[in-house]
């Protein structure tokens, strides 16, 4: 279970504003693989964080850790200034992950109807649900689709509603997990645009994975994951001054090799 080391919410760090997400020596072990390995980093509130890196490198384990949906971690995680997972941040978080879900037989309103439900339940709140569902749905760009069935909607549109269901409540961190794949370039640029209004005017913090390295480009901060390792935690274009090099992601190759000589470099020395 998760060894917590947590301090009240407001007092993490002694920062003037204590991030949304902190980690100490974060690791998950799945079957025989270890699958985060001691991470350390932090998320800062109202910035966009983008966690880029390879298929297979920890991306959605490390999100599900912070989503308090990942079983057997180990070491310190806080998030919004509780242990991940505590019960006190599930109406804080909105969480989507890779695949969509959505219900087929109900229409794109009434599957945003059954969550705003359950996230603010009763007839008093009747009225700010109907407002809440509706902003949503303009925000993910599907009025016009609001009362067609998810079944019949592609996947892009379906996985636009399962991101409409986590900004449902206006959480203070988004956890979204690969939100573009599958969009055309308009509906990714919009997409963005929608993620940078939300830090911008709402102070919302985003923490968004993706393996497509030009998506980097648009966030504010940048976790380089590698095999169940952080390769990198910084600003875009400090990454690219740090390293010489153009582009974010000829920044994560140089980072990618220069990592590769000094395992081989302790290899060696400790052989
Ligand atoms: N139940 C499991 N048992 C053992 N290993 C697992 C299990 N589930 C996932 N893994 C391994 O954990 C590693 C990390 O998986 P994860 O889904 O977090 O990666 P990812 O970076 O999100 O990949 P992608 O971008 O393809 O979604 C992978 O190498 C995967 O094979």
């Amino acid at each position: 279970m998760m060894n917590y080391a947590s301090r009240p919410s407001g007092t993490a760090g002694g920062d003037a504003t204590p991030p949304a997400v902190r980690a100490q020596d974060l690791t998950v072990v799945r079957g025989p693989r270890t699958v985060l390995n001691g991470l350390g980093f932090t998320v800062p509130r109202g910035r966009i964080t983008g966690l880029l890196g390879p298929s297979g490198c920890g991306k959605s384990t490390l999100m599900r850790a912070i989503a308090g949906t990942q079983a057997k971690a180990t070491g310190t995680l806080d998030v919004l200034g509780r242990p991940a997972g505590h019960p006190a941040l599930r109406t804080r978080i909105g969480y989507v992950t890779q695949a969509p879900s959505v219900f087929d037989d109900l229409t794109v309103r009434q599957n945003l109807d059954y969550f705003a439900a359950i996230l603010a339940p009763g007839r008093a709140e009747a009225a700010h649900r109907r407002e809440d569902v509706t902003r949503v749905v303009a925000e993910v760009d599907l009025t016009a689709h609001a009362d067609a069935l998810a079944g019949n909607l592609s996947g892009g549109q379906r996985s636009r509603v399962s991101l409409a269901v986590a900004l449902l409540g206006a959480p203070e961190l988004l956890v979204l997990d690969e939100p573009t794949v599958g969009l055309d370039p308009v509906l990714r640029r919009d997409l963005w645009t929608l993620f940078h209004s939300l830090a911008a005017d709402r102070g919302t913090t985003l923490l968004v994975s993706s393996h497509v390295m030009d998506e980097a480009e648009r966030c504010h901060r940048l976790l380089l994951m590698r095999e169940g390792r952080i390769l990198a935690d910084d600003t875009p274009d400090a990454l690219r001054t740090r390293t010489g090099r153009e582009t974010v992601e000829e920044a994560f190759l140089h980072l990618v090799d220069e990592a590769g000589t000094a395992a081989r470099t302790k290899e060696t020395t400790t052989s």
